[in-house]
């Protein structure tokens, strides 16, 4: 497959262009973020959506067991030989009746895109499948990135199977146990720096820059190349048809930013005839892209985005020592550094932004644990999020809606926990108990 890419600068007023065979993280000439653009006259891309299945069906390639790069014509940055997998992207697109009936929508509106399945359990994989192999083609040799704790796990797996040094900053009390624990298991260099996600964030950019270090957050354009294939799988799993709508967190907004440009390339190529709308649920508690676009009315403006306005938020974030919170500690984040590309998204997807309170993310968690397979307290942002979009009749009952549940339930078990139980520290529904006995056992059977 000839290599048809390059980094090209974001910025309309910038739009300089890099080869891929460098490593960096913003554009040196103006700051602005980076794209990946590929020349697609240069590139074999199959005919029709369908004909990626029958490689998933053959498996005759290593790569196929990839549920990334068996889409590797679409994201066709780097050679077979560079490129690194264990297995991400082997993830499930649920039909969920039971739910749907429970938020009064119609038999076959409601999919579930459980991310969990990952190896590292979120959908972080999906990127660092994509910015790994970029890391091996550019000969990196250790890396780094600031984390909520996914981000952290997944890079720590990944330069693992690499043999990669690796690096990961997490703010002082801000992450789930087991997210910590698998990058303590996968052997990263673990820093605590006293402040949050946003302030790791800032760091971690110096030390890249200053060390030369390869970043793995989703600044890295490669990362989100990765995780437009998560769009995909959503279209695999409904026969190939396009969804009315596409409901995830937004955090960092790396996801938002991916799938936008995962609609646009489809599009663009004739392999898609319509482009859902994309809804990014915030949480209460940190919901800078729901105050801008829905209260200060941001937008894309073909790449004139008045940054002006943002800076000066995210700096009186910082003066003022603002820290978001919310229980839902994966997008606890203030600072987004994708704003720019989810504006476009938003313009591409005819998007909406809302936000969720952590009531309203606890409960929507224990209705995906119920009715599905259980999600980490972000991912539920969706369902919380969905619930208020049918409440008010934004999204129509019998609308095809596909949420992205982007962790597993196992990340946060305190959170789970603490939610069964009542004000006195009490399990609403405990665990009984029985005598060694068979026939005692049997009388608890309900
Ligand atoms: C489980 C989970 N959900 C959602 C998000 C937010 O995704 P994004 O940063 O792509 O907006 C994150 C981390 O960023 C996460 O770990
Ligand atoms: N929730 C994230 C935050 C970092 O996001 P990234 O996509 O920019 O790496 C995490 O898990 O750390």
């Amino acid at each position: 497959m000839n290599i048809s890419a390059i980094q090209k600068c974001i910025n309309p007023d910038c739009g300089s262009e890099f080869d891929c065979g460098q490593a960096m993280f913003k554009c040196p000439d103006c700051g602005d973020l980076l794209d990946i653009l590929y020349d697609w006259d240069k590139t074999t891309v199959p005919a029709k959506m369908s004909d990626f299945a029958n490689r998933w069906a053959t498996r005759n390639n290593p790569l196929d067991f990839s549920g990334v790069w068996r889409f590797r014509e679409l994201l066709n940055f780097c050679e077979d030989k560079h490129r690194v997998t264990v297995g991400e992207g082997q993830t499930l697109l649920q039909q969920n009746d039971e739910l749907a009936a429970f938020l009064g929508m119609d038999k076959g509106s409601l999919h579930l895109e459980y991310e969990g399945m990952n190896p590292s359990g979120s959908f972080k994989d999906n990127g660092m499948t994509a910015a790994f192999s970029h890391a091996v083609m550019v000969g990196a040799k250790s890396c780094a990135c600031a984390s909520t704790g996914n981000t952290s796990a997944a890079v720590a797996l990944y330069a693992h199977a690499c043999g990669m040094k690796c690096t990961v900053f997490i703010g002082s009390g801000r992450i789930a146990f087991g997210k910590l624990s698998q990058a303590m298991d996968y052997g990263a260099n673990t820093i605590q720096i006293q402040g949050d996600f946003d302030d790791c964030m800032k760091q971690v950019q110096e030390v890249c820059t200053r060390l030369n270090i390869y970043l793995l957050n989703s600044l890295n354009p490669f990362r989100l190349e990765g995780q437009k294939t998560i769009m995909y799988r959503i279209i695999e799993g409904l026969g190939w048809e396009v969804p009315d709508w596409i409901i995830v967190p937004g955090g960092n907004l790396g996801n938002s930013s991916a799938f936008g440009k995962a609609f646009f390339e489809l599009k663009e190529l004739g392999l898609i005839d319509r482009i859902p709308r994309l809804a990014i649920i915030n949480a209460a508690g940190a919901d800078t892209l729901s105050y801008l676009v829905n209260e200060r009315g941001l937008k894309w403006n073909g790449g004139n985005v008045n940054m002006k306005e943002v800076q000066a938020l995210y700096a009186d974030f910082t003066a003022r020592h603002f820290s978001p919170h919310t229980i839902a500690s994966a997008i606890e984040i203030s600072r987004p550094v994708n704003l720019k590309k989810c504006l476009r998204s938003i313009d591409i997807c005819d998007g909406i932004v809302r936000k969720v309170t952590d009531e309203q993310i606890c409960d929507a968690k224990a209705l995906v644990g119920r009715y599905g397979m259980g999600c980490e307290p972000a991912s539920a942002a969706t369902i919380a999020g969905l619930r208020d979009m049918l409440a008010d009749g934004t999204i129509g009952k019998s609308e095809r809606v596909a949420c992205v549940l982007t962790g597993h339930l196992l990340k946060d078990p305190d959170k789970t926990v603490s939610y069964h139980k009542n004000s006195e520290g009490e399990f609403s529904n405990p665990p009984v108990e029985s005598a060694n006995d068979i026939e005692e056992i049997i009388k608890h059977i309900v």
